[in-house]
């Protein structure tokens, strides 16, 4: 399978579901890449759009094609949050998370009316797991909270998570929140909901890349075409 045909199909997909003037919450990563390009053809085409971008790298990328960067008020009506995804079980429970942007994407995944998942289908996994699961933490006193996150990961039935500070060269990775993520190897995750929850609720935690029953529909793009697929 050509990954690559595949995000671009499911972004192309995806952006059928766009009509000018709408305000778009814009994902993070390669797969969100080709939909955010996708919007700049549209503007260039004489489209009103306004994004709200989960990361700075998607900011940058969003200005350069012309399309208007808002920062929401309380009044904002996202219409649509367009993003990729590390992992997709049949429940429509993802882990996200891989580029460190998962805070931000599920503030704006959450306050959309609509939230679409866009992906190759390598993404489709039978559960949870395979891929560590990130979770975004406070740097203060940082080592209390994953010795928190162990043991509510034990007390969830997970036997010796494996748990690493995120790092590139051995400096730990900032989020663009200036945050640390923590990258926890479980192997198959089979109560997502209740995982979420139970390290949601650690001081310190400021989410995990666990998104459950927030998911309106999910486009898995292959080399011969795509899979829309609604919980
Ligand atoms: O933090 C990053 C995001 O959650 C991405 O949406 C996720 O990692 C998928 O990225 P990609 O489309 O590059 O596989």
């Amino acid at each position: 399978m050509d990954k690559e045909a595949g995000k671009r199909l499911a972004a192309e997909e995806a952006a059928k579901h766009v009509t000018t003037d709408m305000t778009l919450g814009l994902g993070t990563g390669s797969t969100a890449r080709y939909f955010v390009d996708i919007m700049g053809e549209r503007v260039k085409q004489g489209w009103t759009l306004r994004g709200i971008p989960t990361s700075e790298e998607t900011r940058r990328q969003a200005q350069s094609l012309g399309i208007e960067i808002i920062e929401p008020d309380e009044t904002t009506i996202i219409d649509v949050a367009i993003d990729g995804t590390d992992e997709a079980d049949p429940s429509f429970n993802l882990i996200k998370g891989g580029g460190a942007a998962l805070l931000r994407e599920k503030i704006v995944a959450k306050a959309a009316r609509k939230f679409i998942v866009i992906a190759d289908k390598s993404k489709r996994v039978v559960a949870l797991g395979a891929f560590p699961l990130p979770i975004e933490i406070s740097p203060f006193s940082w080592a209390l909270t994953v010795s928190a996150i162990r043991a509510a990961l034990t007390a969830n039935g997970f036997t010796a998570p494996r748990l690493s500070l995120r790092a590139t060269d051995g400096t730990p990775v900032k989020t663009d929140g200036g945050n640390l993520i923590i990258d926890a190897e479980l192997g198959r995750i089979d109560a997502p909901i209740e995982l979420e929850r139970a390290l949601a609720a650690i001081p310190g935690v400021l989410e995990s890349g666990l998104f459950c029953g927030m998911t309106d529909m999910i486009i898995y793009g292959d080399t011969d075409g795509v899979s829309v697929v609604k919980p």
